[in-house]
């Protein structure tokens, strides 16, 4: 059954973030509400390739607010990578009536949509990735929920730390994406931050600092590197080895993902879920929705992906300056 309006699609894609649901919650509501059918298409670009797809009413998406995961299913496609795979999923959506896709999910995604929109199909995104590293937004969904996690996660190790006076090499993820170690480096008052955007290499200077941390009176320390960086094992032992100081690595992993979403997360997923739908309403098409300036808005895709993201300098130097000693 088709209402005047038309059908949208939506799906989750890349590794999921907590408040997906809520994303996807608001917007099979809102798309009601506004006069839409609403398809929640399931694991991602794949489910369009094998018209995984099923109408969604407003008591389907009741109780999921709350969850992380997403309850469409998520995945990273290989076959929606190549050319074929696109120009497929756009065939699909045709014949399917899916005049419009909303996609939840990271950059790979939305180079994926952005792609997609050139066969035809008008493509809205939602940033749903825990990484943050999407350049137009200043907010991504999933992001709040996984840095509370790592940064609880994170005191508990220091606790431990503290009592075996032990230095703690925690890696947290982020493959190129450093943007959950900077928040923890400062939000848990980290010794030390490795990140890919800046780390050089230089272990013989993060050996020395450990060290003479150690001989100014710090009984312990915390090491936060990310994921993209890597090799914590590798990681603890050099510092054993060079400064004496027993080690230990925790590789935090897949745990950040998962869990129930924070109301921040809970609260922009909501909100961004049903500006989709209101972008689509307004008639633009090919657009990202974002949240910068204390402000949600929506961006040409094109346009969106002209612009680049880096960490924040002063951000950087001030986890540093408050985490060395002297
Ligand atoms: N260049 C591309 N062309 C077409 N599709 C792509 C492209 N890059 C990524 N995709 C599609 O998007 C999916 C998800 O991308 P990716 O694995 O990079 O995750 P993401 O969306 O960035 O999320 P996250 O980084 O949070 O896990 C890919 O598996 C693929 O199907
Ligand atoms: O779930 P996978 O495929 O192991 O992906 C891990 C990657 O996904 C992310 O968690 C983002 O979703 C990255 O931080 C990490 O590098
Ligand atoms: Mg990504």
């Amino acid at each position: 059954m088709s209402t005047k309006k038309g059908k949208i699609g939506v799906l989750t894609s890349g590794g999921d973030a907590p408040g997906m649901n809520a994303a996807i919650r608001a917007v099979v509501r809102t798309g009601i509400t506004r006069g839409y059918d609403v398809y929640g298409i399931r694991r991602g670009y794949n489910g369009i390739l094998h018209r995984e797809m099923d109408l969604l009413t407003f008591k389907d998406v009741s109780e999921k607010l709350q969850h992380g995961g997403t309850f469409l299913f998520t995945a990273r496609s290989a076959e929606f990578r190549e050319i074929e795979g696109k120009k497929k999923a756009a065939e699909i959506c045709k014949e399917m009536g899916i005049e419009t896709l909303i996609v939840i999910g990271g950059d790979g995604s939305f180079t994926g949509a952005k792609n997609l929109s050139k066969f035809g199909v008008n493509i809205i995104g939602i940033p749903g990735t825990i990484d943050l590293d999407i350049a137009y937004t200043d907010y991504t969904i999933g992001f709040d929920t996984a840095v509370n996690t790592a940064m609880e996660a994170i005191d508990r190790l220091r606790e431990t730390s503290n009592s075996h006076e032990r230095c703690s090499v925690v890696e947290v993820m982020g493959r190129s994406a450093g943007y959950i170690a900077l928040w923890c480096g400062i939000a848990n008052g980290a010794e030390e931050i490795l990140l890919p955007e800046k780390f050089d290499n230089n272990y013989d200077a993060l050996l020395e600092q450990i060290h003479k941390n150690r001989e100014l009176g710090m009984t312990h320390q915390i090491v936060v590197n990310a994921e993209g960086v890597g090799h914590s094992d590798e990681l603890a032992k050099k510092i054993e080895d060079a400064t004496g100081i027993e080690t230990r690595a925790t590789i935090l992993g897949h745990l950040q993902r998962g869990g129930s979403p924070t109301a921040r997360d809970r609260f922009y997923a909501s909100m961004m879920g049903a500006y989709a739908v209101d972008v689509i309403d307004q008639g633009r098409k090919n657009r990202l929705i974002g949240y910068k300036n204390g402000k949600l808005y929506d961006v040409d895709v094109d346009e969106a992906f002209a612009m680049t993201k880096s960490i924040d300098e002063y951000e950087y130097e001030i986890a540093r300056v408050l985490g060395t000693r002297e």
